[in-house]
C-alpha cells in the first residue's frame, strides 16, 4: 500500500512464528530473521526508501483482548517504533481483510452502523494506537469494507515536547557548506512514538522555503546534525521515555516550513515538512508520528489548543494540490513521565498498490537483498 506516496509493504502471511511480547518479537526478528527484512526492503525487491510492516497476530495486548493486531515496522535501517503512515494503511487493510486465517480477530471488529465506521486497535512497538476507519457494508457480500470517500484517523500514544530551543554544537568535522560561520544549531526535540529533532530549514542555513528543496544537501546537513546531537550525552539525555529503553533513540530530523501548504477545510493552518528518518530515508508522506511530535511542540509552546486542527503536508501532497495531506489535532492532555503529554488525532488516507508473493531462490545470494551504498562502502574488491 502507499500513504501519500510513502510505501508500506505489509507482510500478512508466511513470516516465521514469533512468541513473547511485541518488543521481544521485534528483538527476535532483528536477531534471527533480519534476512527477511533485507530481502523485502533492499534491492532488488525494494530500494533505499522502502518501508514495510509485519502483522503480528499474537502479542501481549492482542492476546489480552486489548488490541486486534500487532505490528512490527521495517525501515531500510531496521525496526522503527511508530509509524503513522503505515498505521493508516494497515488499519484500512484490516477492515478490508475478511480472512480470519490472516486476521484472527476480524470478527471482533465492532462496526458502528450509525457513524459508519469501525475502530481498529493496533499494538505497535511504542504502545496501543486506536484507528477509526470509515466503513460501508458492501451490498453483495454483506461484508464491511473501508469507505474510500472519507479519511482514516488514529489516536496516538501520548506525545510530548522533550526539549525546546536546545543548542547543538557543530564540530568542524561535521560542518556543512550552508552552515556558514555558525557554531551551533538550535533545535526542538519531541516524541511522537519516536523521537524527532524538529527545526526550520533556515536554522540549517538553507532557504526557509520547502517549495523546491535541495534534498541531497538537506540530507547531508541533517545527517551531520543528528551525529552532532548524538555526540552529546547531555543532548541524548533528552531522549528519555518512561515506558522502555528501546524507545530512547533519535529517529529523525524533521525540516519544516510553517505556513506552506493548503489547509484542509477543518484546520486553522498548514505547514510543510521534509522528514529524514532511519538512515536518511525521505518520507513521501507527511509523517504521522512526526505530526504527533510537532503538535506536541505547538501545544507546549502555547501555539495550539486542544481541539485545534492543523494540516501537515509533504512535498508530495503539495505537488498534488494538497491531496494526501494529514491533519493533526491535540485531543486529550495526559501525563507521561512527569511531563505534559497529548494524544493527537492524525488523519490521512492509504491506497493499495498490489498484492504479491516474494521469493528468494536457494543459492540466490544477490537476490537475498543488497544495498548499493553498503556494497560501495564494504565491497571486498
Ligand atoms: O508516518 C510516519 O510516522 C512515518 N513514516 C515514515 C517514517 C515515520
Amino acid at each position: 500500500m502507499h500513504t501519500t506516496g510513502e510505501p508500506t509493504r505489509i507482510v500478512y502471511s508466511g513470516f516465521p512464528e514469533l512468541h513473547g511480547t511485541l518488543l521481544e518479537q521485534r528483538a527476535l526478528t532483528r536477531s534471527h530473521y533480519d534476512y527477511i527484512r533485507r530481502s523485502l526492503i533492499y534491492e532488488p525487491r525494494g530500494h533505499r526508501d522502502m518501508y514495510g510492516a509485519i502483522l503480528r497476530p499474537h502479542t501481549e495486548l492482542v492476546d489480552a483482548g486489548q488490541a486486534h493486531m500487532g505490528v512490527l515496522f521495517l525501515t531500510h535501517e531496521g525496526y522503527s517504533t511508530m509509524c503513522g503512515h503505515a498505521t493508516i494503511a494497515i488499519s484500512r487493510l484490516l477492515v478490508d481483510c475478511t480472512d480470519t486465517a490472516l486476521f484472527p480477530r476480524r470478527d471482533e471488529l465492532l462496526f458502528d452502523e450509525e457513524k459508519k465506521e469501525v475502530e481498529v486497535r493496533l499494538h505497535v512497538p511504542c504502545g496501543l494506537v486506536r484507528a477509526t476507519v470509515p466503513a460501508i457494508k458492501s451490498s453483495d457480500s454483506g461484508n464491511w469494507c473501508a469507505d474510500t470517500t472519507r479519511t482514516i484517523h488514529y489516536l496516538s500514544v501520548p506525545s510530548f515536547a522533550a526539549g525546546i530551543g536546545l543548542s547543538v554544537p557543530i564540530p568542524p568535522s561535521l560542518r556543512w557548506p550552508n552552515l556558514g560561520d555558525r557554531e551551533n544549531v538550535i533545535v526542538d526535540v519531541a516524541y511522537g512514538g519516536a523521537f524527532y529533532i524538529v527545526l526550520p530549514a533556515s536554522a540549517l542555513g538553507f532557504s526557509p522555503s520547502l517549495a523546491h528543496p535541495d534534498i541531497a544537501a538537506l540530507s547531508d546537513a541533517t545527517k551531520k546534525l543528528r551525529a552532532a546531537f548524538n555526540a552529546s550525552a547531555e543532548l541524548r539525555s533528552y531522549l528519555r521515555h518512561p515506558d522502555h529503553e528501546d524507545l530512547q533513540f533519535l529517529y529523525s530530523v524533521f525540516v519544516t516550513e510553517p505556513g506552506r501548504g493548503v489547509p484542509a477545510p477543518e484546520s486553522a493552518g498548514a505547514e510543510t515538512g521534509l522528514c529524514f528518518f532511519a538512515d536518511q530515508q525521505v518520507d513521501r508522506s507527511p509523517t504521522g508520528s512526526g505530526v504527533q511530535a510537532r503538535v506536541a511542540l505547538a501545544v507546549e509552546k502555547g501555539e495550539r489548543k486542544l481541539g485545534q486542527c492543523w494540516t501537515y503536508h509533504s512535498i508530495v501532497s503539495n505537488a498534488y494540490g494538497g491531496k494526501g495531506g494529514f491533519t493533526g489535532t491535540p485531543v486529550e492532555e495526559t501525563e507521561i513521565g512527569g511531563r505534559r503529554g497529548v494524544r493527537v488525532r492524525v488523519s490521512g488516507w492509504a491506497n493499495y498498490t498490489g498484492f504479491g508473493t516474494f521469493v528468494v531462490e536457494e543459492g540466490d545470494e544477490v537476490g537475498g537483498g543488497f544495498s548499493l551504498e553498503q556494497l560501495q562502502q564494504f565491497s571486498p574488491v
